[in-house]
């Protein structure tokens, strides 16, 4: 599939879930390519009258792109939780369970997810999975024991790598964290590991999201859209 087919797609599921944004709304909007298309379409929708009720976001990149389309953009702790969360996901499975945090932006998001009462994934065929896999799953650890936590994900045989930069210098998140990403594929159990890592101390937050999605809109390189919600 071509980066321009992905997009396209990626552009298809956006505007779907656009569509699924009432006035009034307190709406959370997460991070990536594929939100970016989503924000497009939200600032069309604003042209057209739209007027949320609150918006929170994930990342300092979608409260740019967000202002410069003439929204603002509250905190979440503006807000006592949000209606709906519309965001992007790197792997999702038949169970609405997905990775995410590819761009790095997963502590913000699963903070903005949980406080919300519906989250809605937009992603692009090429992310459905049977078994979470096909993705490195992202760890955000405190830099003060960055060393002793990659050193027991080592010994788990969980294989960690630090993510790094273009200019190969360690990636620092929005919180000044480290990520590690770990290249086991596909996951064992995970839950089970969800709940290791929630327990490891030195960990901030895993890119595991799990029983969090209510809906996903796929869209398919046939060009049609596919509404998966959770049973
Ligand atoms: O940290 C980044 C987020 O979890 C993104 O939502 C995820 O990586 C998907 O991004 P994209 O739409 O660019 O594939």
């Amino acid at each position: 599939m071509s980066e321009v087919d992905q997009n396209t797609m990626k552009e298809k599921a956006a505007q779907r879930a656009a569509d699924t944004v009432w006035s009034g709304m307190r709406l959370g909007v997460g991070t990536g390519s594929t939100v970016k298309f989503f924000i497009d379409a939200l600032g069309k929708r604003r042209k057209e009258g739209l007027a949320l009720g609150a918006v929170v976001t994930t990342s300092d990149r979608s409260r740019q792109q967000l202002e410069s389309l003439g929204f603002t953009v509250g905190e979440l702790s503006d807000v006592e939780h949000l209606d709906l969360t519309i965001d992007g996901a790197d792997r999702v499975d038949s169970h609405l369970d997905g990775i995410k945090g590819g761009g790095g932006a997963l502590t913000m998001e699963k903070n903005v997810a949980v406080h919300s009462l519906h989250n809605t994934w937009i992603v692009d065929e090429s992310k459905v999975v049977d078994h979470l896999g096909g993705f490195p799953l992202p760890v955000e650890v405190l830099p003060i024991s960055a060393k002793q936590v990659f050193n027991q994900f080592a010994d788990e045989g969980l294989l960690p790598r630090f993510r790094t930069t273009d200019t190969n210098e360690r990636y620092v998140t929005h919180y000044g964290n480290f990520i590690i990403d770990l290249y086991i594929d596909p996951l064992p159990a995970p839950r089970g590991l969800a709940s290791y890592l929630d327990s490891t101390v030195g960990v901030v937050e895993h890119g595991l999201f799990l029983g969090i999605c209510d809906t996903v809109i796929i869209a398919h390189e046939d060009n049609t859209i596919e509404i998966k919600k959770r049973q």
